[in-house]
């Protein structure tokens, strides 16, 4: 939802028909035994590939192959290979290292999705003499002619101590006598520890666990691999050592600390209070925990009650790079159910109001691209040439990010794979030799079908420049991507009664009306303005049923294709039109619609009316001001009563809301229909569509806290 799709660049069009056809002729390769021509160097690859699951037999039951055995453009399946790094790797989009086998037949290994360089270099992952095995193998053809392994899938891969029984012998070394004891591998965890190789010390902490420690020990080893795994953001691993290791009087402290750490990562910030309680009554000495105390019984309130501090979560996200937050996710009043042919669905559990917080959404990954002084050609493009998709922005990133959290918290994996894939065939096994299986490409579609590109936040996006008329370039196309799984299960509908605003990797939904208990949300997946989208050709691949579609669809193409002339005209009109022809134009657009727009809205209008009233209000006709602002807010599907001007005199009555109509950033409406009515001396009706404004300003930004900013 709302991601930029490339269609703007005609090269990249050109690029995914060449990626279709390199495709078709990699398919042509399959079978085809492969000849060994290439030189023991590195080999720069390019692949195109199908989607393959995941293996998901244990080591044991796979059989051993080597290098000459495989087959072109084949998974070798219930097969596995051993091979060993003999060169330094290098990291483009994969990490890539030339292997060889026990026959030292030499190839190229890719293995895509990998941590950033900076969390786990590559050179611990496939360093130079490094030894991994490769679940199910295949071997890829590659666009300039040669062969290649390929790794799509992070539990696919099993790296191996040089020391581990699988090494073949001629590969293996024998632990030294002083290294087969847990002091030494806890030492060597220290040292990784302090060059902030955080994976590479837990992997050395594991080692010295398995060499049977002393309980004195073990305490320490746990606890040390408990920081570790707090810095690498695995909170419940963190918690399983802490609870785990064997109580020692002089540890308790710190166990705490780290156990506090622990559950404020998991967002169990209730648990974590009564951890910081028992830290501040028996070590009262430690002055941070009361802080720490304060700042997790803020994270309850926004929890629990939605009580976020919205202006402080602006300027956060304005200073932090990538803007990634310490708030509370808040689930408010909404509750998962089926929605028929639509698959599930979110529905409010009691009666809200307009404006009123259902959810403010922590993304479960977010890939932040920071367009500030970036081209578009510089930004990452992902092709998907089997299903005709192109991305630009951070999706593929996203991707990444998205497998290494599932696969280093596979308690997380549900909240990912229980979303909407499609016709995906997911594979029905979640763990194998105790490593969870993460498939790449469930996990990819997932993204396809739930992801959401988002602004640096919505009060930049909408306001940028400083003043409401100063929206950026496209508002509703962004290259920051991220995940937030709750909100994906709202349908789409272009009659729409919710909407979703951004500050950082928080999404904020709000109702735009008036909404019963039980009432199904719906939003916008793409804007309804956008006529390529409607069909069931959508990325998504179904067809709206709303009103405003199903009275598209009754009403005659040549009514449609006038009410889209007449549209596209008054756009070329453009702002320095006289009102009065732009007014006679939109009385004809009026007549290509059959129904009030009480029943179907008519998004075609809105925005015109609006830039008519406010031409109206520029030169000082206010009473034209407020009929058309009225007119633009009932083209939405408003019903108001009470907020119209007398013939003769002021009115000071109560504007009346009988029902709300679509969200189209309305408040730049309330604030025509307000300045108006002030123009008027109507300073009761000026001061009621300032409220109204704010609630649609609410719904719109997210918060009304900058609200006073830029009225
Ligand atoms: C992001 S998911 C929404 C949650 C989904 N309904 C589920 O069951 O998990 C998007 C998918 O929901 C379904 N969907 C959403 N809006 C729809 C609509 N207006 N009509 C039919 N299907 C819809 C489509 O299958 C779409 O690919």
């Amino acid at each position: 939802m709302d991601i930029d799709n490339g269609s703007s660049m005609p090269e990249l069009m050109a690029m995914l028909k060449r990626r279709k056809e390199n495709l078709r002729q990699g398919e042509a390769n399959r079978g085809k035994k492969i000849e060994f021509t290439a030189p023991r160097a590195v080999i720069i690859a390019k692949f195109q590939f199908q989607p393959y699951p995941p293996s998901t037999k244990s080591l044991g039951e796979l059989k051993k192959k080597m290098i000459k055995d495989l087959h072109m453009e084949l998974h070798h399946e219930g097969a596995f290979l051993v091979v060993r790094s003999i060169a330094p790797p290098t990291r483009l989009t994969s990490i890539m290292a030339i292997v060889e086998d026990e026959n030292q037949d030499v190839v190229l290994l890719q293995l895509y999705n990998q941590e950033k360089e900076t969390e786990y270099p590559a050179d611990e992952i496939l360093g130079d003499g490094m030894v991994v095995m490769l679940k199910n193998p295949y071997l890829k053809t590659t666009s300039d002619g040669t062969y290649g392994l390929r790794v799509d899938h992070l539990s696919d891969i099993v790296c191996l101590a040089r020391h581990d029984d699988r090494v073949p012998s001629k590969w293996r070394i024998n632990l030294r006598d002083d290294t087969k004891n847990a002091l030494y591998w806890k030492n060597l965890g220290n040292r990784f520890f302090g060059d902030t190789q955080y994976r590479a010390a837990i992997e050395r902490y594991t080692e010295a666990l398995k060499h049977c420690p002393t309980e004195d020990e073990e305490r320490i080893i746990k606890l040390n691999r408990s920081i570790a795994f707090l810095k690498t953001e695995q909170f419940k691993a963190a918690l399983s050592d802490i609870e785990s290791a064997p109580n020692g009087p002089n540890l308790v402290e710190k166990a705490l600390d780290r156990k506090a750490q622990a559950l404020y990562g998991l967002g169990k910030y209730r648990e974590c209070c009564h951890v910081l309680e028992e830290m501040c009554e028996n070590f009262t000495k430690n002055a941070s925990v009361q802080q720490r105390l304060t700042h997790t019984i803020k994270r309850i309130k926004e929890q629990e009650r939605g009580l976020h501090d919205f202006a402080r979560m602006q300027r956060e996200a304005s200073d932090k790079r990538p803007p990634h937050l310490d708030f509370a996710t808040y689930i408010g009043p909404v509750a998962l159910g089926p929605s028929g042919s639509k698959g599930r669905g979110l529905f409010t559990t009691k009666a809200v109001k307009a404006g009123d917080l259902l959810l403010c959404e922590k993304a479960f990954a977010h890939a932040f691209v920071d367009t500030d002084g970036i081209h578009t050609q510089d930004l990452t493009v992902l092709i998907d040439a089997q299903r005709d998709l192109i991305t630009v922005g951070g999706q593929a990133e996203l991707i990444r990010l998205v497998a290494q959290k599932v696969y280093q918290n596979p308690s997380m994996a549900a909240t990912v794979t229980d979303l909407h894939h499609g016709s995906y065939q997911p594979v029905d096994v979640s763990e194998v030799d105790g490593i969870p299986i993460v498939d790449t490409f469930l996990i990819s579609r997932i993204i396809a079908l739930n992801c959401f590109g988002c602004p640096l936040t919505t009060l930049d996006s909408k306001t940028g420049g400083g003043s409401w008329g100063g929206s950026r370039i496209n508002e509703r196309i962004h290259h920051s991507v991220g995940l937030w799984p709750m909100a994906s299960y709202i349908n789409h509908s272009c009659d729409s009664n919710a909407t979703r605003a951004f500050i950082g990797d928080f999404m904020i939904v709000r109702a735009t009306r008036d909404l019963d208990s039980g009432t199904e949300l719906k939003w916008w997946y793409y804007d309804p303005g956008q006529d390529n989208k409607k069909g069931a050709d959508n990325h998504w691949g179904f067809q709206c049923d709303c009103v405003i579609c199903t009275d598209d669809q009754a009403t005659s193409p040549q009514i449609l294709a006038d009410r889209k002339r007449l549209k596209s005209a008054l756009k070329s009109e453009g702002s320095a039109a006289k009102p009065g022809k732009i007014e006679s134009m939109l009385e004809k657009m009026k007549l290509t619609y059959r129904k009030p727009p009480s029943e179907v809205p008519r998004l075609d209008m809105y925005n015109i009316q609006v830039s008519v009233a406010i031409r109206y209000l520029e030169t000082n006709q206010p009473t034209k001001a407020v009929e058309r602002g009225l007119e633009a807010l009932s083209s939405l599907g408003f019903i108001i009563e009470g907020a119209t001007m007398p013939q003769c005199g002021t009115s000071n009555g109560t504007v009346l809301i009988k029902r709300w109509g679509l969200d189209c950033d309305n408040f730049k409406c309330w604030q025509v229909l307000s300045n108006a009515y002030y123009m008027l001396g109507a300073f009761g009706l000026a001061s009621q569509a300032e409220n109204l404004g704010r609630i649609s300003y609410k719904a719109c930004i997210g918060e009304d806290v900058s609200f006073d900013v830029f009225r």
